[in-house]
């Protein structure tokens, strides 16, 4: 383990005109920890999301991240191909609609290998060994292989979304309401699946989601947002059993539909 962590975000603030979308936040994530946002709709989750993974320039304030040769690099002062290469080797996005994910008119194995083409692994036989093994640790049966995303079922989308992702070994993924738009009982199953692998891999996440129970499972942290700011943050099992702020109080009640 190191001691330094893998992720400082610094006075990250993000307008929108004069609109918040998010502001000043802080907050350092370590190797191996989940940190969760959560909050209600408009409260800025995916605009903090979308900051931290350059997708989006904020207006204020820097993250740097702490690149495998041990270096801390701010991620807005990278150039465009240096963003790209983290976001395709250390990186993984993983998105509510695993069609914003997925190539849907290639194959499955085919989502999986082309990850592993883009970080220079030319052997057909080594790729598609690893993409059955990926599809494995993911329940996708080996004879759905050359299928296309499009004759999946939701549940397997997503399910191929997170090898397509996590494939490369990233040390980060970003989630966006990983379990979003999929029935209860699927969202249970992924929920179990997407804990093993976290775990398993020791991988570092920050998972926006407006489900405290997938806050509960997945992260030790969370971080509670509303309006753009952030009103409690702490150990996940601290915030969901003895909230602080009086906004934490009504959601964790459920007094709040978020
Ligand atoms: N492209 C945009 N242009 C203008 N305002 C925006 C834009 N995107 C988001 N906002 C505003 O920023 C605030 C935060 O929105 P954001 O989408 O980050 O919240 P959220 O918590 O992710 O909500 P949801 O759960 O509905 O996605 C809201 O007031 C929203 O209206």
């Amino acid at each position: 383990m190191t001691d330094e962590p893998l992720l400082r975000v610094n006075s990250l603030s993000k307008f929108y005109g004069s609109r918040v979308g998010c502001e000043n936040i802080s907050f350092d994530l370590w190797p191996g920890e989940v940190l969760a946002v959560v909050g209600e709709s408009g409260s800025g989750k995916t605009t903090l999301l979308n900051c931290l993974s350059t997708r989006l320039m904020p207006t204020s304030g820097a993250v740097s991240y702490r690149m495998r040769d041990g270096v801390f690099r701010d991620l807005y002062r990278m150039s465009e191909a240096e963003r790209r290469f983290l976001m395709r080797t250390d990186w993984g996005f993983v998105h509510q609609n695993p069609a914003d994910g997925l190539r849907m008119t290639v194959s499955a194995g085919a989502n999986v290998g082309e990850r592993l083409m883009a970080v220079g692994d030319r052997h057909y036989g080594n790729i598609r060994a690893t993409a059955v093994d990926w599809l494995s640790r993911v329940e996708i049966a080996e004879d759905r292989i050359d299928d296309e995303p499009r004759a999946f079922s939701g549940g397997m989308r997503q399910r191929l979304q997170i090898a397509r992702n996590l494939v490369t070994g990233p040390r980060l993924v970003f989630m966006d309401e990983p379990t979003g738009g999929l029935d209860v009982s699927v969202q249970a199953r992924l929920l179990d699946l997407l804990r093993g692998l976290v775990t398993d891999l020791g991988l570092a996440a920050i998972v926006v989601t407006h489900d405290l129970a997938v806050a509960r499972l997945l992260s030790q942290r969370m971080m509670v947002m509303k309006d753009g700011h952030v009103v409690e943050t702490g150990l996940t099992d601290r915030v969901l059993d003895d909230p602080r702020a009086p906004y934490t109080q009504l959601l964790v009640s459920s007094i709040l539909q978020v």
